[in-house]
């Protein structure tokens, strides 16, 4: 398998899911590699004005334009080469990705790369593309695309990197990691990137789906009753009793650590919108089994109780119904 890093010749990146998360990602990468987007809603402004980033730790302003396609079959056509990654920056929804990059992945060459929340999301990838490596990450990155096009970024960068199945010992999470660096990211690579998955969704199955339902900010739910904090932090406790299950074990503190990450805000009462927040707000599906779904489904399999992530699983599946008014 020919490695990037091997030749001297740039990397060829193409992103898949030119929303919120990608762009920033791809205007990293475009500093240290040749890259191009595949755009859907937002093709027609970004192949004519290219993407505008506002971001408190990269500067405000940014104007990038990247090569831009729209669907993996240009991209593929399109390239006279095989592209080194595709990096996989669209929401989570089970069993439909693959087929559609599918024309982009070059056997035995391309790295998939899945920047993306939610726990049990690479199995569909290592059966679709066998020969493949799959790199496997976590990020911590406040971002939301407004309007089409304009991506607004707060004070957090982190991509947490590993590969997958963590038991792979293949050269391309450290080489990915080492790309992001290059590119003046932060990223940290992990030997058991599922253990920081686990951490992460502990976070995102308690704040996307309660910020979603209740319209709210993070620091807005926080400060709406005198014992809304108390609820997130159980419902984090419920994760961490089902990662325990699996191996994955995280004390109280570190559980009130991720819960923490919202109240320093509460000072400034500059809440943040979590991804399904937007989504509820744009009319967009939202990630509900790959984030609760799946936590759910694993907790049961264990026999672990957990009441409030059940409850919040069918309001969210609910709210998603109505909200949601196509397909994807
Ligand atoms: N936003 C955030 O603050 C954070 C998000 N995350 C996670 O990162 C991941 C990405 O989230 P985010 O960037 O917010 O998502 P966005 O909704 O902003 O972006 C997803 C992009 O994927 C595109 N897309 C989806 N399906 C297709 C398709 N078939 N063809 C072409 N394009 C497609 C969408 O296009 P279209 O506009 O046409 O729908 C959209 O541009 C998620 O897993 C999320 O949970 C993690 C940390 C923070
Ligand atoms: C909560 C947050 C912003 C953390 O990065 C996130 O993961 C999301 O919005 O989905």
């Amino acid at each position: 398998m020919s490695s990037p890093d091997s030749s001297t010749s740039k990397p060829r990146v193409l992103l898949f899911g030119a929303g919120s998360i990608g762009t920033v990602y791809l205007y990293l990468l475009s500093k240290v590699a040749t890259v191009t987007a595949v755009c859907r809603s937002n093709y027609d402004v970004v192949k004519e004005k290219g993407f505008i980033i506002n971001s408190a730790i990269f500067g405000d302003d940014i104007h990038f334009q990247p090569a831009v396609v729209r669907n993996c079959t240009e991209a593929a056509t399109s390239s006279s080469e095989p592209f080194d990654y595709i990096v996989v920056c669209s929401k989570v929804f089970p069993n439909t990705i693959p087929d559609i990059i599918k024309p982009a992945v070059t056997p035995n060459h391309t790295t998939i790369v899945l920047i993306q929340n939610g726990i049990g999301i690479e199995d569909e990838y290592v059966e679709a593309f066998p020969t493949n490596p799959i790199i496997s990450t976590v990020v911590y990155m406040p971002v939301a695309q407004r309007p089409a096009g304009v991506i607004t970024h707060g004070d957090i960068e982190l991509l947490e990197v590993g590969n997958y199945p963590s038991t792979s010992n293949s050269p391309q999470a450290a080489n990915f990691t080492k790309l992001i660096e290059s590119a003046g990211g932060t990223a940290k690579l992990y030997d058991d990137i599922q253990f920081k998955r686990w951490f992460k969704v502990i976070l995102n199955v308690a704040w996307n789906p309660v910020c979603a339902l209740s319209l709210s900010t993070d620091v807005d739910f926080m400060l709406s009753s005198p014992n809304a904090t108390d609820f997130v932090l159980d419902v984090m406790l419920e994760v961490a009793d089902v990662a325990a299950a699996y191996g994955h074990q995280f004390s109280k503190e570190d559980v009130q650590f991720q819960l923490d990450r919202a109240k320093v805000r509460i000072q400034s009462k500059k809440g943040i919108e979590p991804s399904m927040l937007q989504d509820v707000k744009e009319g967009r599906k939202m990630e509900v089994e790959a984030i609760v779904g799946n936590v759910l489904k694993k907790a049961k399999a264990k026999g672990v109780r957990c009441d409030r992530v059940a409850t919040i699983y069918f309001l969210a599946n609910a709210l998603d119904a109505h909200v949601n008014p196509r397909d994807s």
